[in-house]
Protein backbone atom coordinates (compact mmCIF):
# COMPACT_ATOMS: atom_id res chain seq x y z
CA UNK A 1 0.00 0.00 0.00
CA UNK A 2 2.78 2.06 0.70
CA UNK A 3 4.46 1.40 -2.41
CA UNK A 4 1.35 2.65 -4.34
CA UNK A 5 0.74 5.41 -2.28
CA UNK A 6 4.46 6.72 -2.42
CA UNK A 7 3.92 5.73 -6.59
CA UNK A 8 1.08 8.39 -6.68
CA UNK A 9 3.03 11.16 -4.84
CA UNK A 10 5.82 11.06 -7.55
CA UNK A 11 3.76 10.89 -10.44
CA UNK A 12 1.71 13.41 -8.79
CA UNK A 13 4.76 15.45 -9.06
CA UNK A 14 7.04 14.47 -11.85
CA UNK A 15 6.33 17.06 -15.15
CA UNK A 16 7.80 14.45 -17.60
CA UNK A 17 4.68 11.90 -19.20
CA UNK A 18 7.45 9.58 -20.03
CA UNK A 19 8.98 9.47 -16.15
CA UNK A 20 4.90 9.41 -14.78
CA UNK A 21 4.50 6.60 -16.93
CA UNK A 22 7.67 4.64 -15.75
CA UNK A 23 6.89 5.24 -12.40
CA UNK A 24 3.31 2.83 -13.13
CA UNK A 25 5.75 -0.38 -14.56
CA UNK A 26 5.14 -2.73 -11.99
CA UNK A 27 8.31 -4.29 -11.42
CA UNK A 28 8.73 -7.66 -10.46
CA UNK A 29 11.78 -10.17 -10.03
CA UNK A 30 11.50 -14.49 -10.17
CA UNK A 31 14.05 -15.29 -7.31
CA UNK A 32 14.79 -19.14 -6.48
CA UNK A 33 17.56 -21.62 -6.65
CA UNK A 34 20.47 -22.77 -8.88
CA UNK A 35 18.62 -24.40 -12.15
CA UNK A 36 14.99 -24.57 -10.67
CA UNK A 37 13.16 -23.26 -13.66
CA UNK A 38 12.76 -19.99 -13.71
CA UNK A 39 14.82 -18.95 -17.45
CA UNK A 40 11.71 -21.93 -18.51
CA UNK A 41 9.15 -20.00 -16.14
CA UNK A 42 10.37 -17.07 -18.14
CA UNK A 43 9.88 -18.05 -21.43
CA UNK A 44 6.58 -19.59 -20.26
CA UNK A 45 5.32 -16.58 -18.92
CA UNK A 46 6.48 -14.15 -21.79
CA UNK A 47 4.83 -16.90 -24.27
CA UNK A 48 1.89 -16.17 -22.40
CA UNK A 49 2.35 -12.38 -21.63
CA UNK A 50 3.77 -11.11 -24.41
CA UNK A 51 3.27 -7.51 -23.84
CA UNK A 52 5.13 -7.66 -20.57
CA UNK A 53 8.82 -6.96 -20.61
CA UNK A 54 11.33 -9.60 -19.34
CA UNK A 55 14.93 -9.06 -18.61
CA UNK A 56 17.40 -12.46 -17.87
CA UNK A 57 20.54 -12.81 -15.89
CA UNK A 58 23.35 -12.04 -17.58
CA UNK A 59 25.49 -14.67 -17.74
CA UNK A 60 26.99 -14.78 -20.92
CA UNK A 61 28.03 -11.49 -19.40
CA UNK A 62 30.17 -13.45 -16.46
CA UNK A 63 31.29 -16.09 -18.41
CA UNK A 64 32.97 -14.03 -21.08
CA UNK A 65 34.71 -10.82 -19.05
CA UNK A 66 36.68 -8.95 -21.76
CA UNK A 67 39.89 -7.12 -20.49
CA UNK A 68 39.58 -3.73 -21.91
CA UNK A 69 42.91 -2.87 -20.97
CA UNK A 70 44.89 -5.68 -23.01
CA UNK A 71 42.89 -4.75 -26.24
CA UNK A 72 43.86 -1.33 -26.36
CA UNK A 73 47.69 -2.17 -25.84
CA UNK A 74 47.85 -4.73 -27.91
CA UNK A 75 44.72 -4.21 -30.47
CA UNK A 76 44.50 -7.68 -30.83
CA UNK A 77 41.37 -9.65 -29.32
CA UNK A 78 41.85 -9.50 -26.05
CA UNK A 79 41.35 -12.85 -24.03
CA UNK A 80 37.75 -14.18 -22.60
CA UNK A 81 37.82 -14.79 -18.78
CA UNK A 82 34.78 -16.99 -17.29
CA UNK A 83 34.33 -15.32 -14.24
CA UNK A 84 31.81 -17.73 -13.37
CA UNK A 85 34.18 -20.49 -14.08
CA UNK A 86 36.82 -18.80 -12.23
CA UNK A 87 34.06 -18.48 -9.27
CA UNK A 88 33.29 -21.51 -8.88
CA UNK A 89 37.11 -23.15 -9.16
CA UNK A 90 38.50 -21.14 -6.94
CA UNK A 91 36.00 -19.39 -4.78
CA UNK A 92 37.86 -17.76 -2.16
CA UNK A 93 40.41 -16.06 -4.27
CA UNK A 94 36.71 -15.06 -6.92
CA UNK A 95 33.99 -14.80 -4.84
CA UNK A 96 34.64 -10.67 -4.04
CA UNK A 97 35.46 -9.91 -8.08
CA UNK A 98 32.43 -11.56 -9.14
CA UNK A 99 29.83 -10.61 -7.04
CA UNK A 100 31.16 -6.82 -7.50
CA UNK A 101 30.30 -8.30 -11.25
CA UNK A 102 27.06 -9.73 -10.81
CA UNK A 103 25.92 -6.82 -8.57
CA UNK A 104 27.01 -3.49 -11.25
CA UNK A 105 25.64 -5.98 -14.27
CA UNK A 106 22.37 -6.69 -12.45
CA UNK A 107 21.93 -2.76 -11.49
CA UNK A 108 22.87 -1.67 -14.95
CA UNK A 109 19.50 -4.49 -15.98
CA UNK A 110 17.53 -2.71 -13.23
CA UNK A 111 17.89 0.85 -14.07
CA UNK A 112 17.76 0.13 -18.02
CA UNK A 113 14.54 2.52 -18.98
CA UNK A 114 11.69 0.81 -20.46
CA UNK A 115 10.65 0.47 -24.64
CA UNK A 116 8.43 3.24 -26.03
CA UNK A 117 6.49 0.15 -26.14
CA UNK A 118 6.11 -1.81 -23.49
CA UNK A 119 5.62 2.32 -21.95
CA UNK A 120 2.80 2.57 -24.21
CA UNK A 121 0.95 -0.31 -22.61
CA UNK A 122 -2.01 -0.26 -20.41
CA UNK A 123 -0.47 -1.78 -17.59
CA UNK A 124 2.91 -2.44 -17.78
CA UNK A 125 4.77 -4.82 -16.71
CA UNK A 126 8.67 -5.44 -16.11
CA UNK A 127 9.91 -8.52 -14.46
CA UNK A 128 13.59 -9.34 -13.75
CA UNK A 129 15.03 -12.73 -13.43
CA UNK A 130 16.94 -12.56 -9.99
CA UNK A 131 17.71 -8.89 -8.46
CA UNK A 132 20.19 -6.33 -6.96
CA UNK A 133 18.53 -8.03 -3.59
CA UNK A 134 19.21 -11.31 -4.31
CA UNK A 135 22.45 -10.68 -5.52
CA UNK A 136 23.06 -9.91 -1.62
CA UNK A 137 20.80 -11.17 0.34
CA UNK A 138 21.27 -14.82 -1.01
CA UNK A 139 24.62 -14.83 -2.71
CA UNK A 140 27.02 -12.83 -1.26
CA UNK A 141 25.44 -13.17 2.50
CA UNK A 142 25.90 -17.38 1.52
CA UNK A 143 29.74 -16.73 0.27
CA UNK A 144 30.43 -14.65 2.90
CA UNK A 145 28.99 -17.54 5.59
CA UNK A 146 30.71 -20.24 3.23
CA UNK A 147 33.79 -17.87 4.40
CA UNK A 148 34.56 -17.12 0.86
CA UNK A 149 33.93 -13.28 1.47
CA UNK A 150 36.13 -12.24 3.90
CA UNK A 151 35.01 -9.84 6.97
CA UNK A 152 36.37 -6.75 4.95
CA UNK A 153 35.00 -8.32 2.02
CA UNK A 154 31.46 -8.31 3.41
CA UNK A 155 32.02 -5.14 4.71
CA UNK A 156 33.03 -3.81 1.76
CA UNK A 157 30.39 -5.06 -0.42
CA UNK A 158 27.38 -4.22 2.06
CA UNK A 159 28.72 -0.52 2.29
CA UNK A 160 28.46 -0.04 -1.75
CA UNK A 161 25.41 -2.09 -1.86
CA UNK A 162 23.54 0.13 0.46
CA UNK A 163 24.89 3.52 -1.14
CA UNK A 164 23.59 2.04 -4.55
CA UNK A 165 20.14 0.94 -3.71
CA UNK A 166 19.45 4.29 -1.76
CA UNK A 167 21.29 6.39 -4.74
CA UNK A 168 19.37 4.47 -7.53
CA UNK A 169 16.18 4.78 -4.92
CA UNK A 170 12.99 4.24 -6.93
CA UNK A 171 14.70 3.04 -10.26
CA UNK A 172 15.47 -0.27 -8.79
CA UNK A 173 12.73 -0.50 -6.38
CA UNK A 174 10.31 -3.83 -7.07
CA UNK A 175 6.84 -4.59 -6.36
CA UNK A 176 7.06 -8.23 -6.23
CA UNK A 177 8.86 -11.08 -6.19
CA UNK A 178 7.63 -14.49 -7.73
CA UNK A 179 10.22 -17.12 -5.69
CA UNK A 180 9.85 -20.62 -7.57
CA UNK A 181 10.68 -22.84 -5.07
CA UNK A 182 11.27 -26.44 -5.22
CA UNK A 183 13.70 -29.22 -2.74
CA UNK A 184 17.78 -28.48 -3.31
CA UNK A 185 17.72 -32.27 -4.49
CA UNK A 186 15.22 -31.54 -7.22
CA UNK A 187 17.46 -28.92 -7.77
CA UNK A 188 20.56 -30.80 -8.46
CA UNK A 189 18.92 -32.78 -10.50
CA UNK A 190 17.86 -30.40 -13.02
CA UNK A 191 21.21 -29.08 -12.59
CA UNK A 192 23.25 -32.46 -13.68
CA UNK A 193 20.53 -32.76 -16.46
CA UNK A 194 21.28 -29.28 -17.64
CA UNK A 195 25.15 -30.16 -17.50
CA UNK A 196 26.51 -26.48 -17.55
CA UNK A 197 30.59 -27.07 -17.88
CA UNK A 198 31.22 -24.67 -15.42
CA UNK A 199 29.06 -25.86 -12.62
CA UNK A 200 30.20 -29.87 -12.47
CA UNK A 201 31.40 -29.28 -9.73
CA UNK A 202 28.79 -27.89 -7.51
CA UNK A 203 27.89 -30.47 -4.78
CA UNK A 204 23.72 -30.41 -3.46
CA UNK A 205 24.94 -29.17 -0.40
CA UNK A 206 25.53 -25.80 -2.09
CA UNK A 207 21.88 -25.87 -3.05
CA UNK A 208 20.59 -26.80 0.01
CA UNK A 209 21.94 -23.70 1.78
CA UNK A 210 21.12 -21.67 -0.90
CA UNK A 211 17.63 -23.41 -0.79
CA UNK A 212 17.93 -22.04 2.85
CA UNK A 213 19.08 -18.46 2.02
CA UNK A 214 15.65 -18.42 0.34
CA UNK A 215 13.43 -19.80 2.66
CA UNK A 216 15.12 -17.15 5.18
CA UNK A 217 14.76 -14.03 3.12
CA UNK A 218 11.23 -14.61 1.44
CA UNK A 219 9.26 -17.18 3.37
CA UNK A 220 10.59 -17.13 6.99
CA UNK A 221 11.30 -13.65 6.66
CA UNK A 222 14.34 -14.53 9.27
CA UNK A 223 16.81 -12.57 7.03
CA UNK A 224 18.28 -8.72 8.17
CA UNK A 225 16.65 -6.74 5.18
CA UNK A 226 18.44 -3.40 5.56
CA UNK A 227 15.40 -1.45 2.79
CA UNK A 228 12.24 -0.20 3.75
CA UNK A 229 10.22 -0.95 0.75
CA UNK A 230 12.03 -4.77 0.74
CA UNK A 231 10.82 -5.60 4.35
CA UNK A 232 7.20 -6.76 3.41
CA UNK A 233 7.29 -6.95 -0.14
CA UNK A 234 4.51 -8.98 -1.81
CA UNK A 235 5.64 -12.40 -2.44
CA UNK A 236 4.44 -15.50 -4.61
CA UNK A 237 5.61 -18.24 -3.59
CA UNK A 238 5.12 -21.03 -6.56
CA UNK A 239 6.19 -24.40 -6.17
CA UNK A 240 7.73 -25.67 -8.58
CA UNK A 241 8.79 -29.82 -7.77
CA UNK A 242 6.68 -30.80 -10.25
CA UNK A 243 6.99 -30.74 -14.16
CA UNK A 244 5.60 -27.35 -15.70
CA UNK A 245 7.94 -27.60 -18.97
CA UNK A 246 6.00 -30.23 -20.24
CA UNK A 247 2.60 -30.07 -18.38
CA UNK A 248 0.36 -27.78 -20.32
CA UNK A 249 -2.16 -27.82 -17.68
CA UNK A 250 0.88 -27.14 -14.62
CA UNK A 251 2.14 -24.10 -17.20
CA UNK A 252 -1.74 -22.61 -17.34
CA UNK A 253 -1.85 -23.18 -12.99
CA UNK A 254 1.50 -20.60 -12.87
CA UNK A 255 0.05 -18.57 -15.43
CA UNK A 256 -3.12 -17.60 -13.93
CA UNK A 257 -1.55 -17.47 -10.77
CA UNK A 258 1.07 -14.72 -11.83
CA UNK A 259 -1.65 -12.94 -13.76
CA UNK A 260 -3.66 -12.60 -10.37
CA UNK A 261 -0.27 -11.75 -8.46
CA UNK A 262 0.57 -9.00 -10.45
CA UNK A 263 -3.28 -7.55 -10.60
CA UNK A 264 -3.25 -7.06 -7.10
CA UNK A 265 -0.26 -5.04 -6.97
N1 LIG B 1 9.40 -27.76 -13.80
C1 LIG B 1 10.38 -28.44 -14.42
N2 LIG B 1 10.27 -29.76 -14.56
C2 LIG B 1 11.27 -30.48 -15.14
N3 LIG B 1 12.40 -29.93 -15.63
C3 LIG B 1 12.52 -28.59 -15.53
C4 LIG B 1 11.54 -27.78 -14.93
N4 LIG B 1 11.95 -26.48 -14.98
C5 LIG B 1 13.16 -26.50 -15.59
N5 LIG B 1 13.51 -27.75 -15.93
C6 LIG B 1 14.77 -28.19 -16.55
O1 LIG B 1 15.76 -28.03 -15.54
C7 LIG B 1 16.95 -27.41 -16.07
C8 LIG B 1 17.18 -26.07 -15.39
O2 LIG B 1 16.13 -25.18 -15.78
P1 LIG B 1 16.43 -23.61 -15.95
O3 LIG B 1 15.17 -22.98 -16.42
O4 LIG B 1 17.67 -23.43 -16.75
O5 LIG B 1 16.71 -23.20 -14.43
P2 LIG B 1 17.29 -21.81 -13.84
O6 LIG B 1 17.05 -20.77 -14.89
O7 LIG B 1 16.50 -21.60 -12.59
O8 LIG B 1 18.73 -22.04 -13.58
C9 LIG B 1 16.73 -27.28 -17.56
O9 LIG B 1 17.34 -28.41 -18.19
C10 LIG B 1 15.23 -27.34 -17.72
O10 LIG B 1 14.87 -27.94 -18.96
N1 LIG C 1 28.36 -16.61 -6.74
C1 LIG C 1 27.27 -16.25 -7.42
N2 LIG C 1 26.79 -17.11 -8.36
C2 LIG C 1 25.69 -16.67 -9.02
C3 LIG C 1 25.04 -15.44 -8.77
N3 LIG C 1 23.95 -15.35 -9.61
C4 LIG C 1 23.93 -16.48 -10.33
N4 LIG C 1 24.99 -17.26 -9.99
C5 LIG C 1 25.37 -18.54 -10.62
C6 LIG C 1 24.49 -19.67 -10.26
C7 LIG C 1 24.52 -20.49 -11.51
O1 LIG C 1 25.69 -21.30 -11.55
C8 LIG C 1 24.60 -19.47 -12.63
C9 LIG C 1 23.29 -19.03 -13.22
O2 LIG C 1 22.29 -19.08 -12.26
P1 LIG C 1 20.94 -19.94 -12.56
O3 LIG C 1 20.20 -19.96 -11.27
O4 LIG C 1 20.23 -19.19 -13.65
O5 LIG C 1 21.38 -21.29 -13.00
O6 LIG C 1 25.22 -18.32 -12.02
C10 LIG C 1 25.60 -14.57 -7.78
O7 LIG C 1 25.13 -13.45 -7.51
N5 LIG C 1 26.70 -15.03 -7.16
Amino acid sequence: MENQISKLLQQSISPDPNSRKEMQVKKLSVEGNIAVGKSTFLKLLSNTFQEWSFATEPLKKWQNVQSTSFQTMTSSKPPMDNLLQLMYDDPTRWSYTFQTFSCMSRFKIQIQPLSEQVLHQQEPVQIFERSVYSDRYIFAKTLYELQHLNEIEWTLYQEWHTFLIEEFSRRVALDGIIYLRASPEKCFQRLQKRARKEEKTLQCEYLEKLHDQHESWLTKKTTEVHFENMKNIPVLLLDVEEDFENNSAAGDDLNSRVKAFVAGL
